[in-house]
C-alpha cells in the first residue's frame, strides 16, 4: 500500500488553503442553549454539525473537545462520529480533543480508538498529556506516523495553573524536557513535523524565560487561549515571533457565541483568522 502523506504536510496544505485557524467545538450547555438546541446529545450533533457548515473553507481543521460530547455516553459518541464523518466529507481535519496519556501497553489502545483507520472515531489528530514521561505516549506518536496523522503534545498550557508543573527547573523546565524530545521526533521533517505542540496563546514570554526554542521543534503549535481566555492574535505574534509560522491559532467559546447562524459563525472565524494573518510579523 502507498504511505500516506504525512500529517505535516497535510495540515500545512490546510493552512495555506484556509488560513492558520483552528476552531474548536466546544458545545457547552450555555452555548447550546443560546443557540436555541437542547442540552443533549441531539443538541450537541446539530450544534456540531452547524460547526462543520459554517467552517467549511474557513478554517484548517476543527478541534471537537470530547468530554462535551462523552459527557452523554453512548449516544454522545454517535455525535462525535458524525461530526468527524461530516468534517471529513467537508475536507476538513480534525484534531479530537481528548488529551489521552497512560502507561505504554494502555496507550497502545488510546492511540487504536483515535488514529487508527478502523476506528470510528478515528481523527486527524489527538491531543495527549505528556505526564507519565514523553516515552509513554510513544504507541501514539508512532502510529500517527504510520497512518499520516499527528499527535498534539501539552507542552505550554494556557491556564494559570499550569507554569506550577510545567515551569518547574528553570532553566531545565519540566516543559524544556518536553519539547526538547518533541524537537526530536520531528527532526527528518522538512517544514511541520507531526508531532505537534500545545502552547498556549497566554504564555507570554515564557518561551524566552525557559529558553525554549519553538521554531526549532518544527511542531504545529496549537495555541488555545485566543478570544475567551484574553489572548490576541498580536500577543501570540510577541509571543511566538520567529516561530509563528508554525502557528495554528485556536478559539472556541469566541467563535461560536457568534452562532447558531452559519453566515455569522463563518463571518466570525474569518475575521480571527484575518487577524492572524495581519499579526505576522
Ligand atoms: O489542548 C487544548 O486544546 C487546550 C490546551 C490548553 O492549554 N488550553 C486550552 O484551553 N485547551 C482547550 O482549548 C479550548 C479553549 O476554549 P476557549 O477558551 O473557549 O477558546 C478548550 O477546549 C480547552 O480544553
Amino acid at each position: 500500500m502507498a504511505k500516506p502523506v504525512d500529517f505535516g504536510t497535510r495540515l500545512r496544505s490546510a493552512m495555506d488553503a484556509s488560513g492558520p485557524l483552528c476552531v474548536g467545538i466546544d458545545p457547552h450547555p450555555a452555548l447550546l442553549e443560546a443557540w436555541g438546541l437542547p442540552n443533549s446529545a441531539d443538541g450537541v450533533r446539530s450544534f456540531s454539525l452547524t460547526v462543520v457548515e459554517a467552517m467549511t473553507g474557513a478554517a484548517a481543521i476543527l478541534k471537537p473537545q470530547v468530554a462535551l460530547f462523552e459527557r452523554f455516553g453512548s449516544a454522545g459518541f454517535a455525535a462525535l462520529e458524525e461530526t468527524l464523518a461530516a468534517a471529513r466529507a467537508a475536507g476538513l481535519l480534525t484534531l479530537a480533543d481528548a488529551k489521552r496519556g497512560d502507561i505504554g501497553s494502555t496507550m497502545a489502545a488510546y492511540a487504536t480508538a483515535w488514529l487508527d483507520d478502523s476506528s470510528p472515531l478515528a481523527s486527524d489528530a489527538v491531543t495527549l498529556s505528556p505526564y507519565l514521561g514523553y516515552e509513554s505516549l510513544r504507541p501514539a506518536i508512532d502510529l500517527a506516523a504510520s497512518t499520516g496523522r499527528g499527535v498534539f503534545v501539552l507542552g505550554l498550557t494556557s491556564n494559570p495553573e499550569g507554569p506550577s508543573v510545567q515551569h518547574v527547573g528553570g532553566s531545565n523546565s519540566v516543559a524544556k524536557s518536553i519539547i526538547d524530545q518533541v524537537t526530536a521526533d520531528n527532526v527528518a521533517a522538512i517544514d511541520l513535523g507531526h508531532v505537534g505542540l500545545v502552547v498556549g496563546a497566554t504564555i507570554g514570554d515564557a518561551p524566552e524565560k525557559l529558553g525554549i526554542d519553538l521554531t526549532a521543534s518544527k511542531a504545529p503549535l496549537l495555541t488555545p487561549g485566543l478570544g475567551a481566555q484574553g489572548a490576541t492574535a498580536q500577543d501570540i505574534a510577541e509571543s511566538f515571533a520567529s516561530s509563528y509560522g508554525q502557528v495554528l491559532g485556536t478559539s472556541s467559546r469566541d467563535i461560536l457565541r457568534a452562532g447558531p447562524s452559519v453566515q455569522a459563525l463563518r463571518d466570525k472565524a474569518l475575521s480571527v483568522r484575518d487577524e492572524l494573518l495581519a499579526a505576522k510579523q
